[in-house]
């Protein structure tokens, strides 16, 4: 019986089986930031256990709320940064060099095909568009991960989803994850991996991949994966190839992370998203998922483009393929987040930045903020937020707020009516 991408990832890095269906897995990284690493810190320290297992395989970050609001940010900030530095942590983004966690990582090289990674942050699926097995904990796990490197984990039962077709023009990996969530529900994949595969994902970029595993999470997925291939081997080649004499030796060599034919699924659904139309959700859950064309016309107070979900540059070029030339509804306020100081500078080169601040959007500094309510575009009662972001939970971006998740694009749209729209680029 051939075995899955994550049953491979588990056999490599299994150091123990104490329970049955509990697998101890050596870490190859464990990513931090201010929000949940601090409240582990501090209990480790209050154990006399303030030890990291690897520095160099620690990577942390101040993400969520930066620069910090209040006093209580501020300390979370400063917890994390004194702890970097006291345990030698070389790779800690402190504001100025920092972004969204689940952009600056991958960007940065830190995420490789076979490897395993935790983080105290739900959206960690979102590595698994390397090959990785990637994986949200709680504190317990992320304490024993910084202190020893390792983690517990039960066996990978994996959904296979196999996407067929080609999406049309102004339909993108956020459409189509919004309709794989509404297809499985929010817990359809609860403690299952899910295998993103087929000939669309192969024609992804690897910023769309990472927008699908993202996401894994909103069906109660443990993590998402996709296959390494030319595409990640392109990504990441100016950090690997030092290890490899050429690109194709690194493809042969991260190609032993893809699962054999024969692999045993816990189920296998096809899809063919040809006719998928560009999605939105209503409600407060994420499986409560639409085409745009039904809610079109629904009032719009702000519009954020950003988070771990849509703020790479291919997002912020997609939003601005639709901007370009004209302004935002002057009932809107709009406001988008580079999720890296690398992102924003490219965006700045290209012209984008421009583009964004002649529309009437407001460019914000690299951060999480107004994605989970924090700061930076906190709702009041009763506004209406269309958003790129992943959850659409009562009050999430402000208390009585209520949030449509979508596309760059359509949220761009979005903008520039003044309502739920789709984006001129599928109405062609
Ligand atoms: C703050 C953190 C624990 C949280 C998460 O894990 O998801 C945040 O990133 C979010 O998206 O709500
Ligand atoms: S951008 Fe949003 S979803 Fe992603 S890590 Fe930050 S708060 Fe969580």
């Amino acid at each position: 019986m051939g075995k899955t991408l994550a049953e491979k990832i588990f056999d490599a890095h299994r150091i123990d089986m104490p329970f049955p269906d509990t697998h101890v897995l050596k870490l190859d990284r464990v990513f931090c930031h201010e929000i949940t690493t601090p409240i582990a810190i501090t209990d480790l320290m209050s154990r006399g256990m303030d030890k990291v297992f690897d520095p160099t395989k620690i990577k942390a970050v101040i993400d969520h709320v930066t620069p910090a609001k209040d006093s209580k940010t501020a300390e979370q900030g400063k917890i994390l940064r004194d702890w970097a530095r006291r345990h030698g942590i070389k790779d800690f983004f402190d504001i100025g060099r920092n972004g969204v966690c689940h952009a600056i990582f991958p960007e940065k090289g830190f995420v490789r095909p076979g490897y395993t990674i935790i983080m105290g942050d739900s959206h960690t699926c979102t590595h698994g568009a390397f090959g990785a097995f990637a994986a949200g904990v709680g504190t317990t796990d992320l304490e024993v991960g910084i202190l020893k490197g390792v983690c517990a984990f039960r066996a990978p039962k994996t959904i296979k989803i196999v996407l067929n077709g080609t999406p049309k023009p102004g339909v993108f990996a956020k459409d189509i994850i919004l309709f794989i969530i509404k297809e499985l529900t929010v817990n359809g994949a609860t403690n299952k991996v899910i295998e993103f595969t087929g000939p669309v994902v192969d024609e992804m970029s690897m910023e769309a991949r990472m927008t699908l595993c993202n996401m894994a999470i909103e069906a109660g997925g443990t993590s998402g994966v996709c296959y390494p291939d030319m595409t990640t081997v392109e990504y990441l080649w100016d950090f690997i190839k030092d290890e490899f004499s050429s690109k194709e030796e690194a493809l042969a060599e991260y190609s032993k992370w893809i699962s054999d034919e024969d692999a045993s699924y816990d189920e296998v659904r096809e899809y063919n998203v040809s006719d998928l139309e560009p999605m939105v959700t209503f409600g407060f859950k994420p499986d409560q998922v639409k085409p745009v064309r039904e809610l079109e016309g629904e009032r719009v107070d702000q519009v954020y483009i950003g988070s771990c979900t849509n703020g790479r540059i291919e997002d912020l070029r997609a939003a601005a393929a639709v901007l370009k030339g004209k302004k935002i509804s002057d009932c809107v306020r709009g406001i988008v987040s580079p999720a890296t100081p690398e992102i924003y500078s490219i965006a700045l080169k290209e012209g984008i930045i421009e583009i964004f601040q002649e529309a009437g959007f407001c460019v914000t500094n690299p951060t999480c903020g107004a994605c989970l309510g924090m700061s930076n575009g906190i709702l009041a009662e009763g506004e209406v937020c269309a958003s790129t972001t992943n959850r659409n939970f009562n009050g999430r971006m402000g208390k009585g707020g209520m949030v449509h998740l979508m596309s760059p694009a359509t949220a761009a749209a979005s903008a520039i009516a003044g309502k739920i729209t789709n984006s001129e680029l599928y109405k062609g």
